[in-house]
């Protein structure tokens, strides 16, 4: 699609997946990655802790860059009440594929938008994703792809995550890491970009 804009856009965030799916609005952007502690972050409402962690990186970016509008996100996987994080290993990632499989889970995107004069806005958008009861020997053999690094969870629906997944219920591209539509949706309403 040709969105267009008067404004300069930043996204902050050093996700190829983010970046690729806010390209298809063909405004021009920048990348700016933000340098926050996630870990300072703490709700135990998972939709406010993923909210507050986008705002923080929207934030972070936009007291350095003043007149742009500035986007962060965050997506985090939720198994009943606990938050499936990226893996740090083989190990950790093989654990979070055995408590996914076989049961539902919602993955959470929060998209924070700051714009050129300092408006925030931020949204969570969720997907309910549901697993296979795959065999350990497949969840095994995904981990060792690599693919399950740097990713929520421990997967990714867009490569080779999609074998573990029987189906979802909501938008496919939150679970990628942007919601496109209802962001676009969002800054259309908010005249930052014009169809
Ligand atoms: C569940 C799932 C997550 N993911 C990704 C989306 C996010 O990039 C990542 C979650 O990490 P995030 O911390 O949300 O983002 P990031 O560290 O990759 O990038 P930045 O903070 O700079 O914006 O997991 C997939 O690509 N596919 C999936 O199926």
């Amino acid at each position: 699609m040709n969105f267009t804009t008067e404004k300069s856009f930043i996204l902050a965030s050093a996700s190829p997946r983010r970046k690729e799916l806010f390209k298809r609005l063909n405004v021009p952007f920048k990348i700016l990655v933000a340098t926050v502690e996630e870990t300072s972050i703490k709700d135990d409402n998972p939709a406010q802790y993923v909210k507050k962690v986008a705002l923080l990186k929207a934030t972070d970016v936009a007291k350095r860059n003043p007149g742009h509008v500035v986007i962060g996100a965050d997506t985090i996987v939720v198994k009943g009440q606990e938050l499936l994080h990226k893996p740090k290993d083989a190990n950790e990632a093989i654990k979070h594929l055995k408590q996914l499989r076989g049961n539902v889970h919602e993955v959470m995107t929060a998209v924070a938008i700051i714009d050129d004069v300092g408006n925030k806005i931020a949204f969570v958008e969720k997907t309910e994703v549901y697993f296979k009861q795959v065999p350990d020997t497949l969840i095994e053999a995904y981990v060792a792809t690599g693919d399950c690094y740097d990713k929520a969870g421990g997967y990714g629906i867009q490569t080779d995550g999609v074998f573990l997944v029987e189906g979802i219920k909501g938008d496919y591209l939150n679970v990628v890491g942007l919601p496109l539509a209802r962001l676009t949706e969002l800054l259309v309403e908010t005249k930052l970009i014009s169809i």
